[in-house]
């Protein structure tokens, strides 16, 4: 049988934990067949990124089209777009192939502090996909990039979630895994009606990348396959959660979070 699609538009990591390499292997682990737009070759390892170097506009739109127009897809997510001309460009693509369930996570810097986007494009990530967006799901170091607002409590997440919401998403999932001092990780979902609270044990680790990017693409995954926002950031967070619990040392520094368990559930 043929299984549903699900597109990331993503840079690489030669790293192999976050990027489209986190976005296929996620989606395979859920049955979902993956297509990509890439947008960027980063050169990174456990300690870091080095540097990075953008695919043009028109190549990411050809990218698109392609796999649209031939193969169909059912759910799309964006991840690093390295540039506010490439943003743009997907914006209006995904007008022209659209409509279907599409995933914002509005990835500014890797997780070690270097920078994913050029300097004018968060701007462009707000106005230009945020209103296109089904559910955006930002960290907390987004959270304060895009509002001002600095996540420290459960009131503050939902006021972020409140702000977030003015710029035009359905959906927003404030996620929680930096929160301070907390035993527990909880992520926000809310439209602007329901807040609902997806709470997990905090797991003690220092290997978390790709963590952002596993969560979105296993979201993308469960929306290409028919389920509701709430269901599809549900079943997400139960996969991430796994995800963390076995994450694996690799290299001097951060390791990736490990989908291998899906091999042995
Ligand atoms: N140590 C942890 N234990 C369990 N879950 C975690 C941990 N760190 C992050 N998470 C979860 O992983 C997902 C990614 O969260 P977060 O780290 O906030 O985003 P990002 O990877 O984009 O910085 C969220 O669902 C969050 O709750
Ligand atoms: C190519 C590429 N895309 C995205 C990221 C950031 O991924 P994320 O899941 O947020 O993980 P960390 O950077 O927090 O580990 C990336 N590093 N590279």
């Amino acid at each position: 049988m043929t299984p549903r699609t699900a597109l990331t538009i993503a840079g690489s990591d030669s790293g192999g934990g976050a990027g489209i390499q986190a976005d296929l292997r996620t989606f395979f682990a859920h049955g979902v067949h993956g297509l990509v737009a890439l947008t960027a070759v980063t050169v990174q390892n456990s300690l870091g990124v080095q540097g990075f170097t953008e695919i043009p506009a028109d190549v990411v739109t050809a990218q698109i089209k392609a796999v649209a127009s031939d193969m169909g897809v059912n759910a799309a997510k964006t991840g690093m777009l390295a540039t506010a001309e490439i943003i743009r460009a997907v914006a209006k693509t995904l007008d022209e192939v659209g409509p279907f369930p599409f995933v914002v996570d509005p990835v500014a810097a890797s997780m070690t502090g270097h920078a994913l986007l050029r300097e004018d494009a968060l701007e462009a990530i707000r106005t230009e996909l945020f209103p296109r967006a089904t559910l955006i799901t930002p960290n907390l170091d987004e959270v304060r990039l895009l509002t001002g607002v600095s996540v420290v409590d459960a009131a503050s997440q939902r006021t972020a979630a409140e702000a977030l919401l003015e710029f035009g998403s359905q959906w927003v999932l404030v996620k929680g895994g930096h929160m301070q001092g907390t035993t527990d990780c909880v992520d926000l979902l809310s439209d602007g009606r329901e807040f609902i609270e997806l709470s997990g044990p905090r797991y003690i680790t220092e290997n978390t990348h790709g963590g952002g990017d596993t969560l979105a693409s296993a979201i993308t995954a469960s929306l290409a396959k028919g389920a509701s926002v709430p269901d599809a950031v549900a079943a997400g967070k139960k996969f991430i959660e796994r995800c963390v619990a076995e994450a694996y040392p690799l290299g001097a520094g951060v390791g990736p979070v490990s989908p291998f368990w899906v091999l042995n559930p």
